[in-house]
């Protein structure tokens, strides 16, 4: 995800939502390098690449083949790394299991982040329900929904809670890390009570501008958005073409 149009946080006051979800000024990659926004939004894509190579058996990697993997030229991801303090070897690479873990700790993969899901419809159903996150080091510790009919289910192996007991579910469980998927009508109200119950970063799926306070960092995926930037790519290609 990145500050593409259609992705942006609308937010007032909180840090990092406009900066893909990192703090303003970067944090700090090697020696106290700080690393910008702009590169934390790339690394995920390289740790993915970075995954996907390490799995294939391969050992060492060239920038060009890491960059052609994560769909970004050379010198970008040599810039990138080099805010990590990996500049490869000249004729040898980037070594894939190092550069793997380093990318990780950058990102602060190594410790376990515990997630609350607020909304368990459609697509709360799907979330609860997808491996990827533990795969990533995010553990779902608590799912909630307004809904009666919907409190008391299991779900994902977890039994759904009311929202009246999210503050004690986010103590309890220590979950630093809220996913709205209530449709967005409720989202503020949502935002609002996560930010309350003590979470610092929020990823939503409801499809408004969300307002939280400094501190508190939002994503937001808005699928619709970003369909509507397709069909305006569609539409010129259409026009192109005639
Ligand atoms: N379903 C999808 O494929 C999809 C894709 C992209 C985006 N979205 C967005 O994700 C959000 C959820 O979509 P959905 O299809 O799962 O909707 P849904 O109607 O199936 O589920 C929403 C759930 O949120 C709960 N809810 C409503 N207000 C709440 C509140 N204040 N506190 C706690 N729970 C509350 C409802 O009881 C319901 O269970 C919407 O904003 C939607 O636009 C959905």
């Amino acid at each position: 995800m990145d500050n593409q149009p259609g992705r942006s946080v609308e937010r007032s006051g909180g840090h990092g939502g406009a900066h893909g979800g990192a703090h303003g000024g970067g944090h700090s990659g090697a020696h106290g390098r700080p690393v910008p926004p702009s590169t934390v939004v790339r690394l995920p894509g390289y740790l993915r690449a970075l995954d996907a190579l390490a799995a294939e058996g391969v050992v060492l990697t060239s920038s060009d083949e890491l960059a052609g993997r994560a769909g970004v030229n050379p010198a970008q991801l040599r810039k990138d790394l080099s805010f990590l303090g990996s500049y490869g070897r000249r004729g040898i690479g980037y070594d894939v299991a190092h550069l793997s873990e380093q990318v990780g700790t950058v990102l602060g993969l190594t410790t376990q982040r515990r997630v609350v899901i607020v909304g368990i419809g459609n697509l709360g159903h799907a979330l609860a329900n997808y491996s990827g996150f533990a795969e990533r080091g995010f553990a779902v510790v608590g799912l909630v929904d307004a809904d009666p009919a919907v409190v008391g289910t299991t779900v994902g192996g977890l039994v759904v809670q009311p929202f009246e007991g999210l503050r004690s579910l986010v103590s309890t469980t220590d979950a630093s890390i809220g996913v709205i998927a209530t449709p967005a009508a409720g989202a503020q109200v949502v935002c609002d009570a996560l930010v309350e119950a003590g979470i610092g970063g929020i990823l939503t799926f409801a499809p408004r501008a969300l307002r939280v306070p400094d501190g508190v960092d939002v994503r937001a995926v808005d699928v619709a958005s970003e369909l509507a930037i397709l069909a305006f790519h569609d539409q010129w290609r259409s026009a192109t073409l005639a």
